[in-house]
């Protein structure tokens, strides 16, 4: 189905919806195809992460000047920050192709081979979740990524011989959600690393006007803010709260989204004025109410609350570490004074708790 950012109402509904977690970063089945659509093109039409984009800027205008590749570039961030949307432009900013994999998917060398030697010159290879490559294949992209060759074997037993392929220069642009989960050489190979941090407030009530107007939604600037304001400082949240509280406003309202509306939509779906969810809650009060604040082990916690660990990891806790409502310390996983606030109770009065 091929779908045009001015034509959103040919896309169904009735979509299954893939994830019904209202505020998790990850994106749902469904969502993918609005989330194209959403998508900025250019790097002026990207809200915010200055720090990142100020760097691309100056290296992608070089390399553009003398006419090579880009350095490979790194981008990690918690899920729905931008990362896939910033890999994207960046290579339409470099006027090249952008071929894209993921980790999980690559498991045969052959694969990564075949990839690697239909790039041109200058292109880019967007690698997601390379934080998950087998080893295999991340031992040719070694000397791929190093000096644009290949090293490959050919034949087996006795008759096996290495033979090099010559590539032509291309950049490498790996996602992850998890830079530590990445082997010191293959992070060693990137010349530029971003690190994507969470939205302001002010920048994601301009990316849910943007998309509104997209969406051809009425919105006021009063709505926007408080849709900003629960989105857990991430893009693909704003978005996704802006469709429910659409569909809300439209109808018990007259369908022009205010903040009245868009906080009884909220409400409704359990998202409250900081944007925690249900299960940020049932994380935080586990801590409070089951390990007396911590510090709990993370896997006590995930076992508590009958979440991954990974997730907890990837997608709950990075928010809530940096809104001050949780802290990761040696001995595990530790309540902070907000947190108490934030649910009524009294913080105790020990050393444990920093403000
Ligand atoms: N800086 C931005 N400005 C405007 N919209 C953005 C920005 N970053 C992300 N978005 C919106 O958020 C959605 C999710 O972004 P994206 O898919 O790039 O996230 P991601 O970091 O790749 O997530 P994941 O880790 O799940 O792969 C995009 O569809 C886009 O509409
Ligand atoms: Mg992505």
């Amino acid at each position: 189905m091929a779908i045009h950012t001015e034509d959103l109402s040919a896309i169904p509904e009735d979509l299954p919806e893939g994830n019904d977690r209202i505020v998790s970063g990850a994106a749902g089945n469904s969502e993918a195809v609005f989330e194209r659509a959403l998508r900025p093109k250019q790097l002026d039409e990207y809200v915010g992460q200055t720090k990142a984009r100020a760097q691309l800027e100056i290296f992608i205008s070089a390399t553009r000047a003398r006419q090579e590749a880009l350095d490979h570039v790194l981008l990690f961030g918690p899920p729905g920050l931008g990362k896939t949307t910033l890999a994207h432009i960046i290579a339409r900013e470099l006027g090249v192709n952008l071929r894209q994999t993921s980790g999980p998917v690559l498991d045969r060398p052959g694969d990564l081979a075949a990839l690697l030697t239909n790039l041109e010159t200058n292109d880019v290879l967007f690698i997601d979740e390379i934080h998950r490559l087998s080893p295999v294949v991340e031992e040719i992209l070694y000397p791929a990524l190093e000096d644009y060759s290949l090293d490959i074997m050919i034949g087996e037993g006795p008759a096996a011989r290495s033979v090099k392929i010559d590539l032509k220069p291309f950049t490498l642009i790996g996602a992850t959600t998890r830079a530590g989960m990445l082997t010191n050489p293959l992070r060693d190979r990137f010349g530029i690393v971003a690190r994507l941090e969470f939205y302001t407030t002010e920048e994601l009530t301009k990316i849910i006007t943007r998309s509104a107007s997209l969406l051809k939604a009425s919105i006021d600037p009063e709505g926007s803010i408080e849709i900003a304001k629960r989105a857990r400082g991430t893009p693909r949240i704003a978005n996704r709260l802006l469709r429910r509280v659409r569909d809300y406003a439209e109808v018990k309202g007259t369908g022009i989204i205010t903040k009245a509306m868009a906080d009884a939509a909220l409400k409704m779906l359990d998202v409250d004025p900081s944007g925690f969810d249900v299960m940020d809650r049932k994380l935080l009060e586990a801590i409070l109410h089951k390990f007396d604040g911590g510090p709990v082990g993370i896997d006590n916690l995930a076992a508590a609350i009958g979440e991954e660990r990974d997730t907890i990891e990837d997608v709950l806790e990075p928010y809530l570490i940096q809104q001050g409502y949780l802290q990761r310390t040696s001995r595990g996983r530790i309540a902070t004074r907000q947190a108490y606030e934030h649910f009524g109770l009294t913080p105790p009065n020990n050393s444990v708790i920093e403000p």
